[in-house]
């Protein structure tokens, strides 16, 4: 009871501290008196509460004890249970509060476009050891020198770097044609090394010792000097010229930056050694926002520098906001120091220096002239002074912004919650599930204008949503494709700044997606799969648990093949509000809804009927109630039916729900039909499908569908017309859960299922992509092909595939992998392979192992790890040793690990077990 009394205190001080100081509520002295136990007993308490994990403890005198939680809660997550001195707590936290340094924030862009490249850097810079060598990469001006020493200046003030410890700088491009000069002072050089070496003399390496070294424009280092730096980087040892006799060690943290592509620039072995290239986007590809905050700083800058107000005319402020600037920040900086110099010196005596049209250099003028159609951003002029600060013109913190960051605080608090058992995980996902929809759907109605981007957005992310709905057999609303659209167009443009989730809370919100809405991930991840591919949107892990939370308030559901109902009707809302009365009175969702335009073509209702048979399955029975008689011609013209139909005409609330309650007693059709047309005066028909399936062949891959889809688009090409074949690409996963109970089996024939992994759907004949590039296609394709009785036609399709599915083309149509650096790297591992084991890999067994080398490169980059083991064979120990050792170099090029089953199920390739 006591001891109770001591922690509710503990709770209570802890919670009331305003800052983290010594105060003596917080000394056992304090808390024993405020409880009124003896400090002994009290004591004691307090440092049971330490040793059981639920309070900390600082040795200062007297000592000062906090509730761990609440601590964690108000300032930070503390790293240890006891501190040695109040000190070392405060030490603890001035490093975590500069872990959201004020170091970048005066880079422009550090919160937008360059929000990835800066959590590069600390990434880099905190790695273990001396931090990771990175290399910016990126047109000139960007801020690549700006960035390096950005990063050397966060080194220093998370102490990773000693306070002044050295950061120099070297620009290879200044020595290209003095190779010698540039590895002298790169590596230094020992008296009489070359004429003129009159002095021992210390290089950079050396002199940067415990600091940093930027090295600028380092394609330009010879192949020699890049061989001694990545010795350097492998055991920061180097010699200086003319003394290689004698090693000598430095500790230096390297940072290199190029304008020019990494992979054909620099030596192989080299680019290895930089795990981190951090890409740092063009001007171009900032937002206008962001242009506009670079434009204004550079402006303030110079309003500082002649301490006079400048007045830029709108006419040339929205000029400078369009114009294409090819050397980046840096020439916007110079243009406007240009412009405002001759300013300043053509009206020296005035107050102000007013910057329009006629201040203009000629041969400026001439550029902003050739800018002839312009959006205008500004419309008044702007007056900047050397008191102004980038806030004064720039927005921030915009109604989108602080939606998002509410619902990660609705996040936070239902998930501590959820943790303190207060809520059910059901109660959480519903009420995150409503969150999240408000949220995305609030985000729609914020926009005003539509631009051309978003139509363009909305139509391609519609096509994706189609092909999910076919491929998962789900169902989402029509709005959802708005909402998702306007979100991906939002973020993309900056218009609000995205939250993160900690880390620690964000492995456990993805542990709890994973066992609570696999679904819905799995939906998202396909679908944004595709949008990277197609749309070149990333969202980051915190987006994806909005997104997904957002995907399970839809209530996508998994639809059972039963008789499914729709009904078509005229008018804004007639067709949904019955179904919604329908599906809402019998508790189902029997119905679904076409709400249609009173001057719809009959063609176009076609067409929509037709699009809902193929992306729903309507094998056991599909129900069309519809508002005119005219409609009743869909019977006989729908194609893709594959079970019964029944379509009535003059449709009603009460005749919905007299269908409706007859499907949910899961009646016949024709019983439905004629039951319901005895009590009411409707007409009815019901058809049966006559066509014969089609052929089909489905492609699956394991790293998901944009893979598939490539790959369909490539069988698609190789088979001719006339054969009747359809080839679709289908989730991989689905397919191995549901096997055959989708109604692609029901609406076609399917003949096989060509991948990367076998699904192992029953009776369907599986093959392997790498078999089809093996030499031994006419045999698979007289299997799956089999059908197909002229052997001319067969020939054709081998023909085809041999020639369309080149190596490279394989792979670069299933993995996201550079493709002539990932055939390389096999390359070296096959080579290195044979040489090891003494034995020649047979061409069409080395094409096998590319496609299927690479396929598994890209599965572990992904986390796809295959975990078990299906073959039978005990392969050769000191085989299966020379293949893990030959496939090392692939294993650091991509920082991946083989695991036993990966090699053994490429033992069994290269050994036809
Ligand atoms: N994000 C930014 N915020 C503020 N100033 C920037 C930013 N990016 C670049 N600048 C400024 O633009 C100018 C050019 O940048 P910097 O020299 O770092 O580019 P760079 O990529 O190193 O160019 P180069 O390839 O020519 O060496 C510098 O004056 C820099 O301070």
């Amino acid at each position: 009871m006591s001891k109770k009394k001591v922690l509710a205190a503990l709770k209570s001080n802890t919670e009331t501290a305003e800052v983290i100081a010594a105060v003596e509520d917080l000394t056992t002295e304090g808390i024993s008196e405020m409880v009124g136990i003896q400090r002994n007993t009290t004591s004691q308490y307090l440092n049971e509460f330490v040793k059981e994990g639920v309070a900390i403890k600082i040795k200062s005198r007297p000592a000062l004890f906090y509730h761990a939680d609440i601590f964690r809660e108000r300032f930070f997550e503390p790293r240890h249970a006891v501190y040695e001195s109040f000190n070392q707590l405060l030490e603890e936290k001035r490093r975590h509060d500069t872990k959201n340094s004020q170091v970048f924030s005066s880079v422009i862009g550090s919160q937008s476009s360059l929000q990835m490249v800066i959590d590069q850097i600390k990434t880099s810079v905190y790695y273990p050891g001396n931090g990771l060598p990175m290399m910016f990469h990126g047109e000139t001006g960007v801020g690549k020198s700006l960035l390096a020493r950005r990063a050397y200046d966060f080194c220093a003030e998370q102490g990773l770097v000693e306070q002044g410890a050295p950061f120099l700088e070297l620009n290879c491009a200044q020595y290209y044609h003095n190779e010698e000069l540039l590895s002298s002072i790169l590596f230094g050089y020992k008296k009489g090394a070359f004429t003129g070496a009159e002095d021992n003399q210390i290089g950079l390496l050396e002199a940067a010792n415990q600091g940093v070294l930027f090295l600028d424009e380092c394609h330009r280092l010879s192949p020699e000097s890049q061989e001694k730096l990545f010795t350097f980087i492998d055991n920061q040892t180097f010699s200086r010229m003319g003394d290689n006799n004698k090693l000598r060690k430095s500790k230096v943290r390297l940072i290199f930056a190029t304008t020019e592509d990494i992979q054909t620039n620099f030596l192989r072995t080299f680019v290895r050694r930089i795990p981190i290239t951090i890409n740092i986007p063009s001007l171009q590809e900032r937002t206008s926002q962001e242009i506009s905050e670079y434009i204004y700083t550079f402006l303030i800058q110079e309003s500082q520098k002649f301490n006079k107000e400048i007045v830029v005319t709108s006419w040339v402020m929205n000029r400078l906001m369009s114009l294409s600037y090819r050397d980046n920040v840096g020439e916007l900086k110079n243009l406007i120091k240009v412009i405002c110099a001759s300013a300043y010196g053509k009206q020296n005596g005035s107050d102000q220096v007013l910057i329009s049209a006629e201040s203009l250099e000629e041969g400026l003028m001439s550029r902003f002239l050739s800018l002839k159609e312009i959006d205008n951003l500004e419309e008044a002029d702007s007056i900047i002074s050397p008191a102004s600060e980038i806030s004064d013109y720039i927005r921030s913190g915009t109604t989108e912004t602080l939606m998002i960051n509410g619902i990660f605080k609705v996040f936070n608090k239902l998930f501590q919650q959820y943790h303190e058992d207060e809520i059910t995980d059901d109660y959480l996902v519903k009420q995150l599930a409503r969150e999240a929809t408000t949220v995305v759907e609030m985000l729609v109605y914020e926009e005003s204008g539509e631009k051309n981007t978003l139509k363009l957005l909305r139509n391609t992310v519609k096509e994706l949503v189609n092909f999910l709905e076919s491929s998962f057999f789900i169902k989402m609303r029509g709005n959802s494709i708005v909402a998702l659209t306007s979100y991906l167009y939002k973020r993309n443009s900056f218009v609000f700044d995205i939250p993160k989730f900690e880390s620690k809370q964000l492995s456990e919100i993805k542990a709890f997606i994973s066992l609570h809405m696999l679904m819905e991930s799995k939906v998202l991840n396909a679908l944004l799969e595709l949008v990277e591919s197609k749309l070149d949107v990333t969202l980051t892990d915190s987006e994806k648990v909005l997104i997904t939370f957002y995907l399970k308030g839809l209530d996508l559901e998994v639809r059972k093949p039963e008789v499914r109902g729709v009904i078509l009707a005229h008018g804004f809302s007639t067709a949904s509000s019955i179904a919604d009365v329908v599906n809402r009175f019998m508790d189902e969702p029997l119905f679904d809804a076409f709400d249609m335009p009173f001057n719809m073509s009959l063609e176009k209702v076609k067409d929509y009927m037709n699009h809902y048979i193929s992306s729903n399955d309507c094998s056991k029975g599909l129900v069309v109630l519809v508002d005119m008689g005219s409609l009743m011609f869909l019977a006989d013209t729908l194609e893709q039916l594959s079970g019964p139909l029944l379509i009535m005409n003059n449709v009603t609330t009460q005749q919905a729900l007299f269908v409706g309650e007859l499907l949910k007693k899961k009646a016949d059709l024709e019983l439905i039909g004629e039951k319901v047309s005895k009590s009411m005066p409707f007409d009815y028909k019901v058809t049966y499908p006559i066509k014969e399936k089609e052929p089909m062949i489905l492609t699956v891959c394991q790293t998901g569908l944009g893979a598939a889809q490539q790959l369909k688009v490539f069988l698609q090409s190789s088979i001719p017309e006339e054969t009747g074949f359809i080839v679709e690409a289908i989730d991989y996963h689905y397919l191995k859960k549901y096997g055959q109970d989708n109604s692609l089996f029901n609406l076609y024939e399917v003949q096989g299922i060509v991948g990367t992994a076998d699904p192992e759907v029953e009776n369907i004949p599986y093959v392997a992509l790498e078999e089809l590039v093996s030499g031994q296609g006419q045999e698979i394709i007289n299997q799956i092909f089999g059908i197909i009785q002229d052997e001319k036609i067969r020939k054709v399709i081998n023909d085809n595939l041999v020639r369309n599915l080149s190596i490279e083309r394989l792979i670069s149509a299933i993995t996201i992998l550079d493709v002539k650096r990932v055939i390389s790297y096999i390359d070296d591992a096959l080579d290195s392979f044979e040489r090891r084991a003494k034995i020649t890999l047979s061409n069409s067994k080395k094409s096998i192992l590319y496609v299927h080398i690479a396929s598994l490169v890209e599965r572990l980059i992904r986390n796809q790890e295959v975990d078990h083991y299906t073959g039978e064979t005990q392969p050769n120990d000191s085989r299966l040793r020379q293949l893990a050792e030959a496939l090392v170099g692939v294993e650091s090029a991509y920082n991946i690990v083989i695991s036993d089953y990966e090699l053994t199920y490429l033992y069994d390739i290269i050994f036809d077990c």
